[in-house]
């Protein structure tokens, strides 16, 4: 028989970080459903980052453990997490600026396909390629971009870009550090809509200052405070909750 959990594809259990003795993060226990959108949200200087990083093994817990479908990760390498199917955006994804939109997308294939040294050899490896990144570009809105070059994309759908760079790994499990951030309202709209979209069969958990795109989007929310759990629920639940009101009213949100 199967003995792993089914319904949760993270579960961290008393995950703690010291920075010189400071707890950025204490005693942290986190679980996160299969194909949901879970947000990680609480004022400046919560431990969101701190609880992302430790997430995606940029960090190294003080104390704690990390499960990832089951396996534990705890000492495992990023690079071997994103193998594994857990991946972060936008801080990691490289996007090239002098390449354009539609070869930026095709490295990022290339890289999953594992054929970025030998693509050329094939010439019906380079096709499936090419289809694969109309569809993605399709995907994400971005075909009448595909000749632009990256540095010439406006803002908004550089960040689109980033995501694409990012899906064409088919992560099982994908971390948003701030995926409206900077962004013009049309754009945040636009990216929380193709969120939404890859969500699809997929795990996402995101870092989100964006109150508006918290609550469209997130089937469940942690509030962090000071580096501990305040609350947990959807939406409705943690707003309504004085200790969430407290802390954000009490803290020193600088939005
Ligand atoms: N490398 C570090 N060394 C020392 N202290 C750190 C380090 N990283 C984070 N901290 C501290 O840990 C606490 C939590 O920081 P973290 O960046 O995780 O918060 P956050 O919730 O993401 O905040 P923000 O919303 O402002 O980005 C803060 O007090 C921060 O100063």
């Amino acid at each position: 028989m199967n003995t792993v959990p089914e319904d949760y594809i993270i579960e961290a259990q008393g995950l703690s970080k010291h920075f010189h003795g400071f707890a950025a993060v204490q005693d942290v226990n986190l679980k996160i459903r299969r194909h949901s959108i879970h947000a990680l949200i609480g004022p400046n200087g919560a431990g969101k980052t701190t609880v992302f990083n430790l997430l995606t093994k940029f960090l190294q817990p003080t104390a704690g453990t990390i499960r990832f479908n089951g396996r534990d990760i705890t000492n495992v390498k990023p690079a071997e997490i994103a193998r594994q199917g857990l991946v972060r955006s936008f801080q990691i994804s490289a996007v090239f600026p002098r390449m354009t939109v539609r070869e930026n997308v095709r490295i990022a294939l290339q890289r999953k396909l594992g054929t970025a040294y030998h693509f050329w050899k094939s010439v019906s490896t380079l096709s499936v390629l090419d289809d694969r990144v109309d569809e993605l570009l399709d995907s994400v809105g971005l075909r009448s971009f595909a000749d632009y070059s990256a540095a010439e994309l406006p803002y908004g759908r550089k960040r689109v870009l980033e995501l694409a760079t990012t899906l064409a790994l088919e992560p099982e499990m994908l971390l948003l550090d701030e995926p409206t951030s900077g962004l013009g309202h049309e754009d945040v709209d636009r990216v929380a809509a193709l969120i939404r979209k890859v969500s699809a069969n997929r795990t996402v958990l995101m870092v989100e200052h964006n109150l508006s795109v918290v609550s469209s989007l997130s089937d469940r929310i942690t509030v962090l405070a000071a580096g501990r759990i305040l609350a947990e629920g959807n939406y409705e639940t943690v707003s309504r909750d004085p200790r969430v009101i407290e802390a954000y009213i009490g803290g020193t949100d600088d939005e």
